[in-house]
């Protein structure tokens, strides 16, 4: 290296899950990075990278940063595989039967990505989901930092299979369900097998699905350090549990938050990074101007929940049959088997003219932000909880997979900041739950909610625990020059 070359930055190779709630927090994590002028490469699959740049500005808002760069990948699935629903979950092994040893050949054919103004990647930050990347790391000896982009209290569940199983806790063809677990510390008293992790869902407790997400959980805790998006006010004693297996942990959330405070203080910027997969339809925040305040319920269950016919009149009839105001994400691929959207019935048709407004893909961040919303209809993905949480919007969580059912249980029965209709997808208890979050119970989520959204501006504030977590990250990062 040139004499130059000793005083240039940390460069770090950033590689989320090619899904769009991972790649949106790490996508934040890298700009968070970037603004303490830390050298960026972040990895995306080929099929996200098109997305985004089709979909977002990504390109040019990361062109300020002289130090960050695009590389991007095969996430080994064909073009055309749907990446939603139940097949999601083939990029587990496509990622790592795929995607691993193409990642080996790129690290070394370019040489750890090194140039004449950037070191050598001097430090990973993988998806925890990413266990090649962390083999990879361990053979060339490079500092590796594992980031989970789900809640700690799905991950410690997780962390606990073992014992669950023991104990057998793990709720096996359906049976004991409302039994609460004793084997995950800390949450003793609430959790019940259903509010495990969906995985935790087995017909024979040598599924292999259950060894997987333990193995993947438990390689976490060979990194040099982990970071959470997450705070401390919200899942500190459940993080105080998963630190006596990973003592150098760091929580830094919620990301999305903490990178707008940041941006204040450095460039008196706030606008928000988008890093959709989808094209935002726009025309949603002109219907909510048009909207009472605190009046309208938002509806979206995130990037890869489906929806069969029979589940989408459900919801359909109880949003309509609640009276309320309603704004529904209904994702383009998100309606699977017989029937589809066709033959809407004519109450239906009428009440969404009356008081809904319907859209493929929204800007998020911004409805959940907006005067006119009061209550947010989720599936409990961790970005859309967080969101959610920041936006101090009280939420009726319909779960729909991993971590979703553990997140739901935290935000009804911890935080109590919203229902959980786990499990059931009535039109009746839709009507009954929209009504309670909307009308009947409105001012005490409110307030609660509000106090929590203080609690996550704080902690991304200065002096707020994850603004000096980040600080900690970054000096730790600096301190891993090889
Ligand atoms: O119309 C929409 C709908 C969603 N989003 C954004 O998309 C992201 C969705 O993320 P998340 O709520 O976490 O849901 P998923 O896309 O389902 O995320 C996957 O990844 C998460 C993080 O690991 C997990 O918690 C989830 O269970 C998993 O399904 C959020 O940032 C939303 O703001 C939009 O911008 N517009
Ligand atoms: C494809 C899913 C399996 C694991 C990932 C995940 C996690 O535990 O990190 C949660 O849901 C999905 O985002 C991923």
């Amino acid at each position: 290296m040139s004499s130059q070359g000793a005083t240039l930055p940390p460069h770090v190779l950033i590689f989320p899950l090619p899904i769009q709630g991972h790649v949106n927090s790490m996508l934040n994590l890298a700009e968070l990075l970037c603004l303490s002028s830390l050298d960026i490469t972040f990895m995306v699959s080929d099929f996200s990278h098109t997305r985004l740049l089709k979909h977002t500005t990504i390109a040019s808002r990361f062109e300020r940063y002289a130090g960050f760069s695009f590389q991007s990948i095969s996430d080994g699935l064909p073009y055309d595989h749907p990446r939603a629903g139940d097949q999601i979950m083939d990029m587990l092994p496509s990622t790592k039967n795929i995607t691993g040893p193409l990642f080996k050949q790129m690290m070394l054919e370019k040489n750890l990505f090194a140039s004449e103004s950037r070191r050598p990647i001097t430090c990973i930050i993988a998806d925890g989901v990413l266990s090649f990347a962390g083999d990879f790391a361990e053979e060339k000896g490079i500092p590796l930092i594992y980031f989970r982009t789900i809640s700690a209290c799905s991950f410690w569940a997780y962390l606990r299979i073992p014992e669950l199983i023991e104990a057998g806790e793990i709720s096996v063809k359906g049976i004991g369900m409302d039994q609460i677990v004793q084997s995950v510390p800390g949450m003793e008293g609430f959790l019940r097998a259903r509010d495990l992790p969906s995985f935790c869902r087995v017909n024979n407790i040598n599924e292999p699905i259950l060894h997987t997400v333990y193995s993947v959980a438990e390689q976490t805790t060979r990194a040099q350090a982990v970071i959470f998006n997450t705070f401390e006010d919200l899942e500190g004693p459940i993080v105080s549990h998963i630190r006596k297996h990973i003592p150098r942990l760091f929580t830094i959330g919620p990301n999305h938050s903490h990178l707008k405070s940041r941006l204040a203080e450095k460039t008196a910027e706030n606008s928000i990074l988008s890093g959709s997969f989808w094209a935002e339809d726009r025309s949603c925040l002109d219907w909510l101007n048009a909207q009472p305040p605190k009046s309208v319920i938002y509806v979206s269950f995130g990037s890869i929940t489906v929806v069969s016919r029979e589940q989408l009149l459900e919801f359909w009839h109880g949003l309509v049959n609640s009276g309320h105001r309603f704004l529904w994400v209904m994702r383009p691929d998100s309606i699977v088997g017989e029937g589809g959207k066709s033959q809407i019935p004519k109450e239906l048709e009428e009440g969404t003219s009356a008081r809904g407004y319907m859209v493929g893909w929204a800007p998020q961040e911004e409805v959940l932000n907006h005067e006119a919303v009061g209550g947010f209809l989720t599936h409990s993905g961790w970005n859309s909880t967080l969101e959610s949480i920041v936006a101090g919007v009280p939420m009726i969580c319909w779960p729909y997979f991993a971590d979703q059912t553990t997140n739901s249980r935290f935000v009804s029965e911890v935080w109590k900041i919203g229902l959980d209709m786990k499990d059931t997808c009535d039109r009746e208890i839709i009507e009954k739950v929209v009504r309670e979050i909307m009308k009947e119970r409105k001012e005490e989520f409110l307030e609660r909610g509000q106090n929590m959204a203080k609690l996550a501006r704080k902690a991304v504030s200065e002096g707020g625990s994850s603004y000096c977590n980040l600080d900690a990250l970054i000096d730790y990062i600096k301190t891993m020059i090889i």
